[in-house]
């Protein structure tokens, strides 16, 4: 038997004792916890890490609006538990579902190298193509925004449940199209699965494309997963996540934006939009990848948001 972890005063992977990987149990989720897992074995030669399935609130109401029973803690809470209370190790997280302000006690680790970060539109082959007054799925504000700022003739419906779900109520003739991140189509190995969006006229949410994974702060265990970070993604991410907190950004903000490296500097790409789209900011700005480029781009895009967009964002 391995000693319980308020036992363990440091990791020796020798023991019988095998690294706690927490996750969400959806299919995605299932299978960026495997690509930490095979990160994590290749960098330190363990055996095997163990993955454990963490049921979160987020999980189990799948019928209202995430706006009408609270924000991202919906999918982060239980893991966050699970963490804290020792259960688990580690907890694997698509960085664009975590919320901006974490708890003091839990670190981002690691983050994966980043994926296709761009949107893939399912359903036609382009915006222009779908038909007038179409019914486009989507649970992301920003999603329904940006779509309805191109085509106000389109009826955004609530849509959620995993990526097969979403899926199958499109091909059920339920809606006529919806989008989904590229990164988790291509992980689910549905390569051929709708056409990519340009970054240029569809920019992403902040972090999508990027797995990442969080442990204690103050444990053993976020040396061992720093191990496999990619530092030029976790930049970026950084650079995208402190946009959101100058904002002030919550999951129901219409917000999108994308760090890039130029070089030795990060290009940071952003837009905030009211709710139907019909009010929009952009802007973008390069510069050395510290948080004071997002900040002031921050303070750039609210300054020049009309009301109806400040309105909702809280900094
Ligand atoms: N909110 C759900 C979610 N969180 C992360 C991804 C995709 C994977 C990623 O962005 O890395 C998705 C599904 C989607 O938006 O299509």
């Amino acid at each position: 038997m391995p000693p319980p972890p308020w036992q363990r005063h440091e990791y020796d992977r020798t023991m019988a004792t095998t690294f706690r990987l927490g996750t969400r149990g959806s299919p995605l989720a299932l299978t960026q916890a495997g690509m930490v897992r095979d990160a994590l074995i290749a960098a330190h030669g363990w055996d095997d890490v163990e993955i454990v399935v963490v049921r979160t609130t987020g999980d189990r109401v799948q019928d209202r609006a995430l706006a009408e029973i609270g924000g991202k803690a919906l999918w982060t809470k239980e893991l966050d538990r699970a963490l804290l209370a020792g259960e688990v190790d580690a907890c694997v997280h698509s960085m664009k579902d975590v919320e901006t302000i974490r708890p003091a006690e839990i670190a981002i680790a690691a983050i994966l190298p980043r994926a296709d970060a761009r949107d893939r539109l399912i359903g036609a082959e382009s915006i222009e193509a779908l038909p007038h007054g179409a019914v486009l799925g989507t649970s992301s504000p920003r999603r329904r925004a940006q779509m309805l700022r191109r085509r106000p003739d389109l009826k955004v419906v609530l849509l959620r449940g995993n990526v097969d779900s979403r899926l199958g109520k499109l091909a059920a003739g339920e809606i006529d199209a919806t989008l989904l991140a590229a990164a988790g189509l291509e992980r689910l190995e549905r390569h051929e699965t709708g056409v990519p969006l340009p970054v240029e006229t569809t920019l992403p949410a902040p972090a999508q494309g990027a797995v990442g994974v969080e442990t204690l702060a103050d444990g053993p265990a976020r040396a061992l997963v720093d191990v496999i970070d990619c530092a030029d993604t976790h930049r970026c991410i950084r650079m995208e996540r402190a946009l959101l907190a100058a904002l002030g950004a919550t999951c129901h903000s219409p917000v999108a934006a994308i760090a890039t490296w130029q070089g030795d500097q990060i290009h940071l790409a952003a837009e905030l939009l009211d709710e139907d789209g019909t009010a929009h900011v952009g802007g973008s700005t390069i510069g050395p990848a510290e948080d004071a480029l997002a900040t002031a781009l921050a303070a750039d895009l609210l300054e020049r948001a009309p009301a109806v967009i400040r309105q909702l964002f809280g900094g």
